[in-house]
């Protein structure tokens, strides 16, 4: 069997190498004629996969893209041609979940805020919403939440109208997938229009996709000399953002949210667990044979553990100023040999809380509800 599969996917050798002859490829410039043998085709979000790229490929019988969204996989087709399909659901929702932390905790500090003044909107509460509604409501943090999907599905669901919602906050995340068309569009989700609803200084965070917040809407308003704190993982026209946006922002980065070691493992593991159902295999392999041990796994802390203490115990893990400050230095140069892809290749090593075990005499149960392994001793 001959599998295709991005060379960004990490450990794909260790999960796929006893089911078929892997090859890496580059998944940003893939074309048809690279992929004319392939039965099997692994994916992130930077391969555009239609017809216009499988046409050739007559052998092809499963797709898997090691994310969450799906808006590059055009689904219809692979229908049509009977080719199964799986994304990762959740694979890396607590890694986002996580660089949303970090960004919070960083504009705190930066703008003297007390995060428990402010309220927080978050739009899309599915795999990575819930688990940042969760979070903050740990912290303490006062959460609105907009999915319209959710409340049609549950009565009980809390939710805000989008219009309704974003006066009321300080702080806007948004977590949506990208969709193009229908009642609940996300393209443009926020424009020129919406962005006036928004309270002068509501800070917006976008870690979904880059078209959900009109870049030339942040542009113009920030260009008109108004200033909120933006924080921006990602852009339109990826890899090529524009860059005239950067300096306005607070943090940017390179659409690596998700790219925490465990978040690509468990795509690369999901993918492996959907291919060997479709074989009709019994999946040998587990994410916990392949991840690497943390350098740091376990800490002990003492009681009265703090909003202030979970911030600088973060940060041991995942400080997102790291990252931002590696994409104003390589994005803002004139001559840009390594840019926006070279930037997500070569991402340093990132752990989850998870890997992290916290003891101590109390350990407070938020800190399990924000991810870390607890244990008291
Ligand atoms: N920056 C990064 O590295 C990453 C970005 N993402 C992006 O985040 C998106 C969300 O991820 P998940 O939470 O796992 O997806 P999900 O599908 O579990 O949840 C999305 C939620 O958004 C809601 N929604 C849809 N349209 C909406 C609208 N117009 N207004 C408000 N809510 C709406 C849905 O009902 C759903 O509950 C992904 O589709 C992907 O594009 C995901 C992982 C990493
Ligand atoms: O899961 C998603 O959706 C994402 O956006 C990924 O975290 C980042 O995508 P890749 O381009 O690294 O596949």
């Amino acid at each position: 069997m001959k599998i295709y599969a991005d060379e960004n996917m990490p450990y794909v050798k260790d999960f796929f190498a006893d089911l078929g002859d892997v090859t890496l490829v580059n998944g940003r410039t893939l074309t048809a004629d690279q992929i004319i043998d392939a039965d099997v085709l692994l994916v992130r979000s930077v391969t555009k996969v239609n017809e216009q790229l499988l046409a050739q490929s007559p052998r092809l019988k499963f797709v898997g893209t090691a994310t969450i969204g799906t808006d590059h996989i055009d689904q219809h087709y692979l229908q049509q041609r009977g080719i199964g399909f799986s994304s990762a659901p959740g694979c890396n929702a607590q890694s986002v979940v996580e660089y949303v932390l970090s960004s919070f905790f960083v504009l705190a500090e930066k703008y003297q805020w007390d995060l428990r003044q402010k309220t927080v909107g978050v739009v899309g509460v599915g795999n990575i919403g819930r688990v940042l509604v969760s979070a903050l409501q740990a912290l303490s943090i006062k959460v609105l939440c907009c999915d319209p999907q959710r409340a049609a599905a549950e009565p009980d669901f809390p939710h805000i109208p989008f219009e309704e919602l974003l006066p009321q906050l300080d702080i806007v995340s948004f977590h949506v997938p990208l969709v193009k068309t229908g009642p609940d569009a996300t393209v443009d989700l926020l424009n020129t229009q919406s962005l006036k609803l928004l309270k002068a200084e509501c800070a917006v965070i976008n870690a979904c996709r880059g078209e959900v917040t009109n870049n030339n809407a942040l542009l113009n308003e920030a260009q008109s000399g108004h200033k909120r704190a933006l924080v921006l993982d990602v852009w339109a026209n990826e890899p090529e953002p524009d860059v005239r946006l950067i300096p306005f922002t607070d943090i940017a980065t390179a659409h690596i949210a998700g790219h925490s070691i465990e978040g690509k493992a468990r795509g690369t593991e999901m993918l492996y667990q959907a291919l060997c159902l479709q074989l009709g295999f019994t999946p040998e392999k587990t994410l916990a044979q392949v991840l690497p041990a943390a350098q740091v796994s376990e800490v002990k802390i003492n009681s009265n553990f703090g909003l202030l203490d979970v911030q600088n115990l973060t940060r041991l893990l995942y400080d997102v100023r790291r990252d931002d400050t590696l994409f104003r230095f390589y994005m803002m140069q004139q001559q840009k040999k390594q840019g926006f892809d070279w930037l997500r290749k070569s991402y340093p090593p990132r752990r989850e809380y998870s890997s992290v075990r916290l003891t101590g005499q109390e350990v407070p149960e938020f800190l399990t509800t924000l991810g870390f392994n607890t244990q008291i001793n």
